[in-house]
């Protein structure tokens, strides 16, 4: 009898940008402690992972010659890590990734994290496993740190190294322009870079996270914009200085705020409302200061199979 093959499956997985980033002392593993408020946005990835004989990874869209489709790719290593955790065959798994992307590689927008999330529920699906969203956010958050929040989506607050989560009320969608540069940016050598300034002196911290949640549960971008922060910037910028420019050009250009998402290059700037955005993107395409410019809203839902409906099981208590 010819065994039946699984369809393959299509997840769409959004990107990330953190609203608030306080980063805390590096920790005997190398990591820093972290106090971050992420927001899920439009801009998205698509995989579709697939039972083949031929097992590989395939790369397509914006920044994908930037992108390794061996052993080193996060989607390759979600493979391996469910495969084993579920007790299968971890080497030769024979499955074909296609990534379709649209976030920029290595800009600070959780890009290879988000492939990674979006495999890890592709192949749940495939494989037909029982395995909650809670065992899978285990799994994810073993492949990084931002792989656990692109699987939850929505609004949250990340602390340990930014895997440990707790949803955030957000009443509002909030419209975004994000500039992105001509080059990635390392994240550890942006974390390296902030270690060697404190080092040095010492660069302004961000404040306490509580105003920037009440603004999120009161729903206004002007009170948001006012409170958005990243301990990351100061080292991102030292590293690519001409970030400054482009944070400036973005405001003047009429958004509420700009910051660096994350550990760059990307700059992400509030805006009023959908139609400010749009303007906000038309003036900073024109002003040379990055390579594309693409509009956004956030919070949207995490990683989800492309046609699947379904209401997920009720989220953990919201935060403020
Ligand atoms: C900075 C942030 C903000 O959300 O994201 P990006 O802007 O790069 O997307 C994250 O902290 C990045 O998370 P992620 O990209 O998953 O990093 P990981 O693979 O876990 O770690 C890569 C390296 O970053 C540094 N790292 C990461 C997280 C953390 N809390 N402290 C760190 O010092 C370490 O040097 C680590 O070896
Ligand atoms: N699926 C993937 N998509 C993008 N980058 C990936 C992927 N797998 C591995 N990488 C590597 O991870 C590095 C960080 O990429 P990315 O996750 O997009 O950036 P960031 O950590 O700034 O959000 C890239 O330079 C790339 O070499």
């Amino acid at each position: 009898m010819l065994a039946v093959v699984p369809a393959p499956v299509t997840v769409r997985v959004p990107s990330k940008v953190n609203l608030h980033l306080a980063v805390g002392d590096v920790r005997p593993d190398g990591y820093h402690e972290l106090s971050t408020v992420f927001q899920a946005l439009s801009l998205t990835d698509e995989v579709t992972v697939a039972v083949a004989d031929e097992p590989g990874v395939e790369v397509h869209g914006e920044g994908a010659d930037a992108v390794p489709t061996g052993a080193s790719n996060l989607a390759w290593r979600a493979v391996q890590e469910l495969a084993r955790h579920v007790g299968r065959d971890a080497d030769e798994p024979k499955v074909r990734i296609v990534i379709r992307k649209g976030i920029p590689v290595a800009g600070g927008m959780a890009g290879g994290s988000a492939d990674a999330a979006a495999t890890l529920v592709g192949l749940a699906s495939l494989w037909r496993l029982d395995i909650g969203r809670d065992e899978l956010a285990q799994v994810a958050g073993r492949l990084g740190s931002d792989v656990p929040f692109v699987l939850h989506g929505g609004t949250a607050l990340g602390t340990g190294r930014g895997e440990q989560l707790v949803p955030v009320l957000a009443r509002h969608t909030y419209h975004w322009v994000l500039a992105f540069d001509r080059r990635g940016l390392s994240t550890p050598k942006v974390y390296t870079e902030l270690d060697r300034l404190r080092a040095e002196g010492d660069p302004p911290r961000i404040g306490e996270v509580e105003p920037l949640l009440a603004a999120l549960a009161s729903g206004d971008p002007r009170q948001l914009a006012l409170l958005l922060g990243n301990d990351l910037q100061p080292a991102a910028v030292s590293l690519r200085p001409g970030l400054r420019r482009t944070l400036r050009a973005g405001v003047t250009a009429g958004a509420l705020a700009g910051i660096v998402s994350g550990s760059g290059p990307t700059c992400a700037f509030l805006c009023e409302d959908g139609d400010a955005a749009l303007r906000v993107a038309a003036e900073l395409s024109g002003a040379g200061v990055c390579r594309t410019v693409r509009v956004a809203h956030g919070p949207v839902p995490g990683a989800r199979v492309v046609g699947d409906d379904t209401p997920r099981s009720a989220p953990p208590e919201a935060h403020a």
